[in-house]
């Protein structure tokens, strides 16, 4: 009983934290071999200021046993449609051990207790008056990708950039209602102008269409659902290693030949059904508000009191407990739940590599720019293959993979103006930086 009490206790401690400087995910080790890296992301000089000394867990994820390591998706037929679980080959999933069902509230009253009290003015005040120093002190890891450019650009110089954007805080800030997150046209135009110049995908925990509509580029690749509905080019190599890829020569989001890879594609029915469990579970709690994003669902809190943030995680651990092939995450005041598949940004950013036809090779440069936990899946693979940058945006010190930082959204339109500017100087001035103009697909 004492396991099942920490582990839900938990939860109203997460969900408190999620926006505050204490991420409970720990960052990764540096091994020796990174370490002798001559350049790239692990170059003495960079890991000088990274000073990473802790083991990496996912953020959510303690699996217990060997999940699929393959990088291919699953096929469909592997996973059929068992809303009370099934007889599924275990190395096909990620097996998260669950905790006997129980109620949050009789469990955590002590926790919860804490947790208020840890919020109140005078602690707040604390970690205000040393937030600068504390910011000042994570920017020396993480420096900003503004003030660092030309050791960027250095890096990028005779490299293929290949551009990952992250949506809600990196494009978009962050607002009370999801419905209001919109990009400014300002954004738009920079996004827009980085796709001529490099390949240039959005990964988005937001439904793929959703992200699309909001964004409303069609010469950008789109993923949504945390990278499990994706949008890509055709790669010959990819849509044959991956069993979940259709080739389609029809018009989907204004584009031909492209491959749509789902590959939690046998989930929908059960998210369907789990989002309309949601919304009228939750109907009770004031501000809540729930997402139905086709292969995952959001549970936001932003708008909830604090009383009623330990009924919104019991709804949801209601659900696990009903679903055990589903799985929560968190972002920023959000509970997700999401299939139990070894897939996430960091795969989908491999995956759309592989489909460019740019991955595992020296002359591409991968930059991945997000500010959630999510993100950190695919700085996590950018890292660790010392491939290529995560950028994370941020304007409280976080433990995070990403190599460099940047503040908010305005920041990131800066950064991403100033490639531009760089690439269009660089193509002038006959540097051959490599990538080819207004027709990504051809690279
Ligand atoms: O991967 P992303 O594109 O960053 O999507 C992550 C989540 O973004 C949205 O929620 C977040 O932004 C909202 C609007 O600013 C904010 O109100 C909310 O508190 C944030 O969590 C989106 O609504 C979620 O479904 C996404 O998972």
């Amino acid at each position: 009983m004492e396991k099942v009490e920490f582990c839900k206790c938990s939860w109203v401690n997460e969900m408190k934290e999620k926006e505050s400087n204490k991420q409970s995910y720990k960052i990764p080790t540096v091994h020796e071999s990174d370490r002798s890296a001559k350049s790239g992301p692990y170059s003495a000089s960079n890991l000088a200021r990274m000073d990473i000394e802790s083991n990496h867990s996912s953020p959510v994820l303690t699996d217990s046993t060997p999940i699929n390591k393959s990088r291919l998706g699953i096929h469909s037929n592997l996973l059929p449609y068992a809303p009370s679980g099934g007889s599924l080959s275990p190395s096909k999933y990620i097996n998260i051990p669950r905790k006997k069902p129980g109620k949050l509230d009789e469990v955590c009253a002590n926790a919860w207790l804490d947790a208020m009290k840890s919020s109140s003015p005078p602690r707040k005040k604390l970690i205000k008056d040393g937030a600068d120093t504390a910011y000042s002190s994570w920017m020396l890891k993480h420096p900003s990708a503004l003030n660092s450019f030309e050791e960027i650009a250095n890096l990028a110089k005779n490299k293929k950039i290949a551009m990952f954007l992250d949506y809600d805080g990196t494009l978009s800030p962050i607002v009370d209602d999801p419905d209001n997150a919109l990009m400014s046209d300002d954004m738009r135009s920079t996004v827009s102008k980085v796709a001529k110049y490099f390949p240039t995908a959005i990964i988005s925990g937001r439904s793929r269409d959703k992200v699309c509509e909001l964004i409303g580029l069609t010469e950008l690749y789109y993923a949504g659902s945390h990278g499990m509905d994706i949008l890509g080019p055709i790669g010959k190599a990819v849509s044959n290693d991956h069993p979940n890829c259709t080739e389609s020569t029809t018009d989907l989001q204004g584009k031909e030949d492209v491959n749509l890879f789902q590959p939690a594609r046998e989930f929908i029915p059960m998210i369907n059904e789990v989002f309309r469990t949601l919304v009228d579970n939750t109907k009770g709690i004031k501000g809540a508000k729930v997402e139905n994003h086709k292969f995952c669902v959001s549970v936001h809190f932003r708008n909830v009191d604090e009383k009623s943030w330990q009924p919104i995680a019991q709804c949801v651990q209601d659900i696990l407990d009903k679903y055990p092939r589903l799985r929560k995450t968190h972002g920023r005041k959000v509970l997700e739940v999401r299939p139990m598949i070894d897939w996430n940004k960091g795969k989908a950013v491999e995956f759309l590599l592989e489909s460019l036809g740019l991955n595992n090779r020296d002359d591409v440069l991968p930059i991945y720019i997000g500010d959630d936990m999510s993100d950190e899946d695919a700085f996590k693979v950018l890292r660790e293959g010392n491939r290529g940058y995560g950028i994370l945006v941020s304007s409280r010190p976080k433990e995070t993979n990403a190599v460099y930082s940047l503040k908010d959204p305005t920041e990131v339109m800066r950064f991403l103006n100033s490639l531009v500017t760089w690439k269009k100087l660089e193509e002038e001035g006959g540097g051959g930086g490599g990538c080819i103009v207004n027709n990504r697909r051809t690279i």
